[in-house]
């Protein structure tokens, strides 16, 4: 029997994976009955993902389970019946990326902030360029208003002002991902964290189905001390969908007290030590700001609700679709 080992996806081609374990990286691809069954027991991993593995001294291992995910950034895909398309797992911290400059925007921050606490991590606000910017203290408070329950940064990757203060995320066995618009100055972040290597050097040759061999990028970094950092094509996207898409994400007030409360899973509705009753009651959340959320997320299950009704219904024929589809995800992850 082949040895079971563990450890995590740090990039997605297309049909094979990188995995890490024990400061190595090498090979694996899904295992077939696991993950291409008509009842796909399994979520495909993707960068950040935890992994048991078969492993194979001689060829590719096997990848036979994907852990359960303590966060993740997903995207409603349309095109694949249950339509959720994971871009990145198991990450601690978001670092929402936003130059004080001309890409300076508050609802497109708040958007972020939204989606940064609804993947299950913890939001973090860099904003950047400051050796280029105006006005950087008056638009520091109009952040501060919005960003309820998330630290706030300025830096210049350039000078190095403010860098200092950010080592402090930078821990082993801790995982950042980077949210924001191009050019803001992630690469440039990410060169300075890895001392200030070229990221570009870093892509590794790959030989695809045609046997042209293909430039790709590494997907997930790790840092000397440990600390993973995710810089997938996919997150550059997702900054886009969550900008585009038509979802309300004006409720990052109500989702950072959420958070608070003493249960993770608390309902609101009585249990003690809850952040979301007390605010109610403090005044500092209105009665109509909370009804009008209860409404919205009434909305959003009832769509949930009818989405996979619709799904159990072709369910065969969605599986065999998902599967051409996600060849298709990560093949478009390589042309970048
Ligand atoms: N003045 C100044 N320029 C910066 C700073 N950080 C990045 N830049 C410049 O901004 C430009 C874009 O930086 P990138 O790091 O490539 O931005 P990015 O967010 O990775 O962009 P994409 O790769 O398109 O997602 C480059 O010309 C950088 O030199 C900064 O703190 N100050
Ligand atoms: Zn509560």
């Amino acid at each position: 029997m082949k040895e079971r080992i563990e450890g995590f996806v740090t990039a997605v081609h297309r049909d094979r994976y990188e995995v890490y374990v024990n400061g190595e990286n090498f090979y694996a691809r899904l295992k077939t009955g696991v993950y291409y069954s008509d009842e796909r027991e399994e979520e495909f991993p993707t960068v950040g993902d935890n992994v048991v593995l078969a492993y194979n001294s001689t060829g590719d291992s096997l990848i036979i389970k994907t852990k359960e995910r303590k966060s993740k950034f997903s995207r409603k895909d349309p095109d694949i019946g249950k339509g959720e398309q994971i871009i990145a797992a198991n990450f601690d911290y978001v670092f929402i990326m936003m130059s004080l400059n001309f890409d300076f925007n508050l609802k497109r921050l708040e958007r972020y902030i939204t989606a940064s606490w609804q993947s299950g991590a913890q939001p973090v606000i860099v904003l950047t360029k400051t050796d280029i910017a105006e006005d950087v203290e008056k638009k520091v408070e109009l952040v501060s208003q919005i960003a309820l329950g998330a630290d706030i940064y300025t830096v210049s990757t350039i000078t190095g002002e403010g860098m200092e203060p950010l080592k402090k995320y930078l821990e082993p066995d801790k995982t950042i991902v980077f949210l924001g618009s191009s050019g803001v100055g992630k690469s440039t972040f990410t060169n300075y964290l890895l001392g200030r290597e070229v990221m570009e050097t870093a892509g590794i040759r790959e030989e695809d189905s045609k046997g042209h061999h293909t430039t790709t990028h590494r997907q997930l970094f790790v840092l000397d001390n440990g600390t993973k950092i995710i810089d997938t094509p996919g997150m550059r996207e997702l900054g886009m969908w969550i900008v585009e898409d038509g979802m309300d994400y004006s409720f990052s007030d109500i989702i950072s007290l959420a958070v608070q409360c003493r249960f993770s899973d608390c309902t609101h509705t009585g249990e003690p030590d809850c952040a979301v009753r007390s605010a109610l009651q403090n005044g500092t959340l209105t009665d109509a700001r909370w009804k009008n959320y209860l409404k919205l997320q009434r909305e959003s299950d009832f769509q949930a609700e009818k989405e996979s009704r619709n799904k159990s219904r072709e369910s065969k024929k969605t599986n065999k679709k998902m599967v051409r589809n996600s060849s298709k995800v990560n093949s478009k992850m390589e042309e970048w």
